[in-house]
């Protein structure tokens, strides 16, 4: 196991690349601690996939170096660097049988035959197929070929990093919480370094200790999964994170009280007279109905089973608050804002009070 160290990497796919919209990745520098279970999440396009073949070495960035502890293997080959990788769609041998399938990594680096077979036995288990260990893979269905992928994947005790790409696209949804699941206790138990690939919120969240966010060829936060929620590092996590996501209104900042339009509130911090275009952002579960606080126009409420959010205007802005249970709406609904649990943006970034 390793740590990995992303050094000034950046990587453009032009041969000639001008400007930052040439780069699928601006430049970054990172660490990923031994045998952290990291999620990198992000919308389609934002590099995450380039991101990840770098780690696994099927692209060489254009700027940069990736250290595995100490060794420099920005050039080394995939095959050079100990690592397993679990991809989007199956990536299974029909002819065998889903026994050497799952034994395949471990054949492949002459571990003695006792071995494979108590390993097989126990990946087997994981992933729910131990009653089919003898039977050839084909004719399975993509589900449970996915399965023998994401085994194979995690048969080796003695990889780097094991590296997942959008791996449980293909999985029916009941079997996707159970393999997270598992995922996660593996992780505990053998401690290997995880990257987990994915666009689905619920999946990094309930797999990752560290959630690590891109946007436009950015990471735009490395964070734990209460952090991400509650001190987002960017607008973009505000509103991709959470459902409904972070409420934005562009504001005035003067010390600890902002202006949305005409409307004042208090902030949970004093933050100077910054500078920048300003922002604050408030999650829909800080958002209360109170007798004194903000007009709000109300578009409708609705009602999606754990919850009601209420959905309206503040100073002609959106709005999104999730309302207590049985709690019933005023003929006129103000709003408060919790002000310890507001976030201050310049030009989409977090700002931190002063004197913080
Ligand atoms: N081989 C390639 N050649 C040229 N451009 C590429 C190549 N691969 C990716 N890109 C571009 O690089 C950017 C980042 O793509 P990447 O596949 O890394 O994003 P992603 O976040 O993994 O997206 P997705 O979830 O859709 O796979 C995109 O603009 C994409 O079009």
């Amino acid at each position: 196991m390793a740590m990995i160290t992303l050094e000034n990497l950046a990587h453009s796919y032009h041969q000639n690349p001008t400007g930052d919209a040439d780069y699928a990745l601006k430049q970054m520098t990172h660490i990923w601690q031994d045998g952290g279970a990291y999620a990198l999440l992000g919308a389609s396009g934002c590099g995450k996939t380039t991101l990840l073949n770098i780690i696994s070495g099927l692209v060489t960035p254009s700027h940069g170096r990736v250290l595995f502890g100490d060794r420099d293997v920005t050039r080394a080959d995939t095959a050079d660097r100990n690592i397993a990788q679990v991809f989007q769609f199956p990536v299974v041998y029909d002819t065998m049988t889903v026994a050497e399938n799952l034994a395949f990594p471990l054949r492949n680096r002459g571990k003695d035959a006792g071995y494979i077979t108590d390993r097989v036995q126990k990946i087997g288990q994981m992933i729910g197929m131990e009653h089919m260990l003898k039977r050839k893979a084909r004719g399975l269905t993509a589900d449970a070929k996915q399965k023998i992928s994401l085994g194979r994947g995690m048969v080796r005790e003695d990889v780097n990093a094991i590296l997942f790409d959008e791996p449980l696209t293909v999985i029916d949804p009941h079997m996707k919480w159970e393999l997270r699941t598992q995922l996660k206790q593996l992780h505990r138990q053998f401690g290997h370094t995880m990257i987990y690939v994915t666009h689905d919120q619920t999946e990094a969240l309930t797999f990752a200790d560290k959630v690590v966010v891109m946007h436009e060829g950015r990471v735009v936060q490395m964070g734990t999964p209460e952090e991400l929620f509650e001190t987002p590092a960017h607008t973009f996590v505000g509103y991709f994170i959470g459902s409904p996501g972070m409420n934005l209104f562009p504001a005035e900042v003067r010390g600890n009280q902002a202006r949305i339009g005409d409307q004042s509130l208090e902030l949970g911090a004093d933050y100077g007279i910054p500078p920048g275009r300003l922002q604050i952002g408030i999650r829909p579960e800080y958002v209360r109905l109170a007798p004194e606080g903000l007009a709000l126009s109300v578009t409708r409420v609705e009602d999606i089973g754990r919850h009601r959010i209420l959905r309206g205007q503040v100073a002609g802005h959106p709005v999104n608050a999730i309302l207590h249970e049985g709690e019933a709406l005023p003929d006129q609904p103000k709003l408060r804002f919790e002000p310890g649990r507001i976030n201050v943006y310049a030009d989409d970034w977090r700002l931190a009070p002063t004197g913080v």
